[in-house]
């Protein structure tokens, strides 16, 4: 038997005005009487009609106060706010009416660089720039032909090219594999063989080796705005190295802005999570490394339950067969689009079978999938060709994904930052959907953690993560690597009255 236990999500209501945001009970993001739309280049408008995009969020409206060029000095900014907020906007439009409002563009350095962690970000974001740009032509490098699909389904009008984007290929070891692109970043005035990205968009790996080459230190001159986003991801584990790399390529830079005439770099940290907890979290490394920077916060960070969940039903189940029975049932019961997570790629292959096998329609997507399978199940997934993914964490961040009405979680993501990006990819962009999650009698005890935060504002509170005071708890549960376990050890210790 099942033990299901039920959350309604409550509607936050947030008093700070400037950081108050989006959240709220009506079926769009909730918008501010200023709208800054109004303002924005005609063409920034069209895109945005074409994203269904009619008001910014007050989010997005302080995050444009603090990017777009008013003369006054920029600080390097850490944006979080819940997932499916409209981070991306949030950057993007300032950026963009920066370069579309430059009396003197830089026509032959690159101006932005953003860095997402993966290729299915970096195809996401560069639809949503050239929506915004209006045209296709505005690609220069690094459009796959999924994304032009994507682009020419979105019904924009073409317009004038106005701005250009490229995305840096992988795999670009050597001097000469990267000469055919060393233009576009930064050319020769005289040189009008080549288009220029104005944006760059690239992952760590692609971007390290370039921007750690001295050689290669004019490419970062013309960069004003340096946006990492997923930013805890990018700052943690198999990232780190690469981003360390390109934050020390900026920091040279850094050191010539002001003696050199050369201008300086708005570095932004873009994240719907950024843990605090101890010396070793993101938020630390931040501080660290930029003390400076200014923190804009939506309301709802970290809390247990963002505000597009209508509900989040736990059910309890040791037994796998169990649990894909009562899957089947939910999904043959109300065919709601639906995002199920596994914890592996082995896991992923095996649902969708077993899911098939019933007669229910799923397709995989994990890491182990070719990339042109994994990007065919992804958009025919967009699509409606089939009303059910089965994903491992692959799926988990920054996917944006219209129409999805529920996430289930066949298996617990086991730790809360994974947890909270799951069940982020429903309820977006003022949507609503219900989250579903499966867990085992051994994790009882963490998800009583979470559950306990539900009701709190914030999952993740300031405290002595190593210590035993109350205020430690939560943000050991938030700890990525170790703090279920160690929160699980000393859960049995109490439980043998140790
Ligand atoms: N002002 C707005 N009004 C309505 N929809 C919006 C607005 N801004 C953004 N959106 C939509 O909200 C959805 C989610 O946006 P986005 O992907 O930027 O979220 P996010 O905050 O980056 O989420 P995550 O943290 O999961 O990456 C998108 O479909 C976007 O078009």
């Amino acid at each position: 038997m099942f033990t299901r236990i039920a959350s309604k999500c409550k509607t936050s209501s947030t008093s700070s005005s400037l950081l108050s945001s989006q959240f709220g009970s009506s079926s769009r993001l909730r918008s501010t009487s200023a709208n800054f739309f109004e303002d924005l280049d005609p063409l920034l408008q069209r895109g945005l009609a074409a994203l269904s995009v009619s008001s910014p969020t007050s989010f997005q409206t302080t995050a444009f106060s603090k990017i777009a060029n008013t003369g006054e000095e920029k600080s390097d900014l850490v944006l979080s706010s819940e997932t499916g907020s409209g981070k991306t906007l949030s950057y993007l439009l300032p950026i963009l009416q920066n370069l579309l409002a430059a009396k003197t563009p830089s026509k032959y350095k690159t101006s932005t660089m953003i860095v997402v962690p993966n290729k299915e970000l970096s195809q996401q974001l560069l639809h949503v720039i050239t929506v915004l740009s209006g045209t296709w032509e505005s690609v220069v490098w690094g459009g796959s032909d999924e994304t032009r699909e994507l682009f020419e389904k979105s019904g924009v009008e073409a317009s004038e090219r106005s701005f250009t984007v490229g995305v840096l290929p992988g795999g670009l070891n050597s001097v000469t594999d990267f000469r055919p692109f060393r233009s576009a970043l930064s050319r020769p005035p005289e040189d009008f063989s080549t288009d220029h990205a104005d944006v760059l968009i690239a992952t760590p790996s692609t971007l390290s080796p370039v921007v750690l080459d001295i050689a290669n230190l004019d490419l970062c001159l013309g960069v004003n705005t340096l946006v990492f986003d997923e930013c805890d991801l990018l700052l943690d584990g198999g990232y780190l190295n690469n981003m360390r790399d390109i934050l020390l390529g900026f920091r040279r830079k850094r050191k010539m802005s002001g003696d050199w005439g050369v201008a300086g770099t708005q570095t932004i940290f873009c994240g719907a999570t950024v843990p605090d907890y101890g010396k070793k979290s993101v938020d630390e490394f931040i501080k660290r490394a930029f003390p400076e920077a200014e923190r804009v916060e939506g309301s709802n960070v970290h809390a247990a339950l963002h505000s597009g969940l209508t509900s989040i039903e736990w059910i309890e189940e040791d037994r796998d067969a169990n649990r894909l029975n009562a899957v089947c049932d939910m999904l043959t019961e109300d065919e709601k689009k639906t995002l199920l997570f596994c914890n592996s790629g082995d896991a992923v292959d095996n649902v969708v079978e077993a899911l098939e096998s019933k007669g229910v329609r799923a397709l995989a997507y994990h890491a182990k999938l070719r990339g042109a399978e994994r990007f065919q199940n992804l958009q025919q997934f967009r699509e409606e060709g089939s009303p059910v993914l089965v994903a491992t964490d692959a799926a988990a961040r920054g996917l944006d994904i219209p129409g999805v009405e529920r996430v289930i979680q066949l298996q617990w993501a086991g730790n809360v930052v994974a947890h909270l990006h799951r069940i982020g990819r429903v309820g977006r962009g003022g949507s609503k959907g219900n989250a579903v999650v499966f867990y085992g009698s051994s994790e009882a005890d963490l998800v009583q953690i979470i559950r306990d935060a539900e009701g709190q504002k914030r999952l993740v509170v300031e405290g002595d993560v190593d210590g035993d005071d109350e205020d430690g708890k939560v943000n050991q549960a938030f700890s990525r690597k170790r703090g279920f376990r160690k929160k699980k050890k000393k859960s049995a210790k109490e439980a043998r009255g140790e």
